[in-house]
C-alpha cells in the first residue's frame, strides 16, 4: 500500500477558491497512490476562528465536490482532512450550534463514504468549544487492507478514544491536524505512543506555514505499529510518500502479542 500525506502550508492571504484549487491539484498529482491524506481544517484555517463562519460548508458543498473530483481523477482513497461543517439542513447540535469540525473520506470513484465529527474540541474557553459542537461517533475507513480509526488533532491527547477504536478492530489511525510548533514535541511523542500502545499504523498529517499568528509544526509522520518512524516531514510544505505492507501489522501482533495481555 502506498500512502501520501500532503502536509499543506498556507498563510492568511489565500482565498478559499484559490486554496481549494491548489489542494485539488496536489491530490491529482498523487495518482498511483492508494491512500492520500490532507490536514485538519485546511479550507477554513485551523486557527482562523473568525474565518470559520464564512468558510464553513456542507459536507456536499464546494470543497467536498472539488475533493471528490480530485479523488476520482487520481483514482485514490482520499481522506480530505476536515472542513468547518455547517449542514445545509440547518441541523443544530445539543449546544444549539450548527458548526462541526468534520473529516471527509472519499472512495477512488469520488463517493463520499465517511464523515467524522471531531470529538474532543480544542481551545478551552475559546475556539472550538465556543464555536463548534462535539462529535460523538467512532468512524472507520475500511480500505486498502486497513481498518483505520478516524480522529483529529487534539483527539490525539485522549488515549481512550484509540483504545475504543482498537476494540472495534482498528489496525491503523488516520489523524489530520493543525498542530502548532509550540507543542511539536508532544505531537511527535503522542503519534508514537498511540502506535506503540495499540500496535497500530499511525498516519499523522499536519499543517505547515503560519496563519492567524500561529506557526504550525509540520512534522507529519508515518509510524509503524512497532513505534518506528517510517517517514517524517520537515517544517515546510511537503508530500510524504510511504510504501507499507499492511500484512506486517497482524504479523507483528502475533510475534509480540502485547494486546492479548490486557486485563480489563
Ligand atoms: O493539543 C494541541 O496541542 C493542539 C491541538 C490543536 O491545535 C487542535 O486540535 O486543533
Amino acid at each position: 500500500m502506498r500512502v501520501c500525506l500532503i502536509q499543506l502550508a498556507y498563510d492568511d492571504d489565500e482565498s478559499l477558491a484559490e486554496r481549494t484549487r491548489r489542494v485539488a491539484g496536489l491530490v491529482r498529482e498523487q495518482a498511483g497512490a492508494d491512500l492520500v491524506v490532507l490536514p485538519e481544517l485546511w479550507s477554513a484555517g485551523g486557527f482562523s476562528y473568525r474565518e470559520w463562519p464564512e468558510r464553513s460548508q456542507d459536507v456536499r458543498g464546494e470543497v467536498a465536490q472539488a475533493l471528490a473530483a480530485a479523488a476520482a481523477d487520481a483514482g485514490v482513497w482520499l481522506h480530505g482532512g476536515s472542513i468547518a461543517e455547517r449542514p445545509d439542513s440547518g441541523e443544530t447540535g445539543p449546544e444549539g450550534k450548527s458548526l462541526w469540525n468534520t473529516s471527509l473520506v472519499f472512495s477512488p470513484s469520488g463517493e463520499l463514504l465517511a464523515t467524522y465529527r471531531k470529538i474532543h474540541r480544542f481551545g478551552f474557553a475559546g475556539g472550538e468549544p465556543k464555536l463548534m459542537e462535539a462529535g460523538t461517533d467512532l468512524v472507520f475507513l475500511d480500505a486498502v487492507g486497513l481498518r483505520a480509526g478516524l480522529s483529529t488533532c487534539y483527539d490525539l491527547r485522549f488515549p481512550e478514544l484509540y483504545r475504543a477504536q482498537l476494540d472495534q478492530g482498528a489496525t491503523a489511525f488516520v489523524i489530520p491536524a493543525a498542530w502548532p510548533m509550540a507543542r511539536l514535541d508532544a505531537w511527535r511523542l503522542l503519534l508514537r505512543a498511540r502506535a506503540v500502545e495499540n500496535q497500530c499504523l499511525v498516519l499523522g498529517c499536519n499543517t505547515a506555514g503560519t496563519h492567524a499568528g500561529t506557526q504550525m509544526a509540520g512534522h507529519s509522520a508515518v509510524v509503524a505499529p512497532t513505534g518506528e518512524v517510517l517517514a517524517e516531514a520537515g517544517d515546510d510544505q511537503e508530500v510524504l510518500r510511504v510504501d507499507f505492507d499492511v500484512d506486517t501489522i497482524a504479523a507483528f501482533r502475533q510475534d509480540f502479542p502485547v494486546l492479548a495481555d490486557r486485563r480489563l
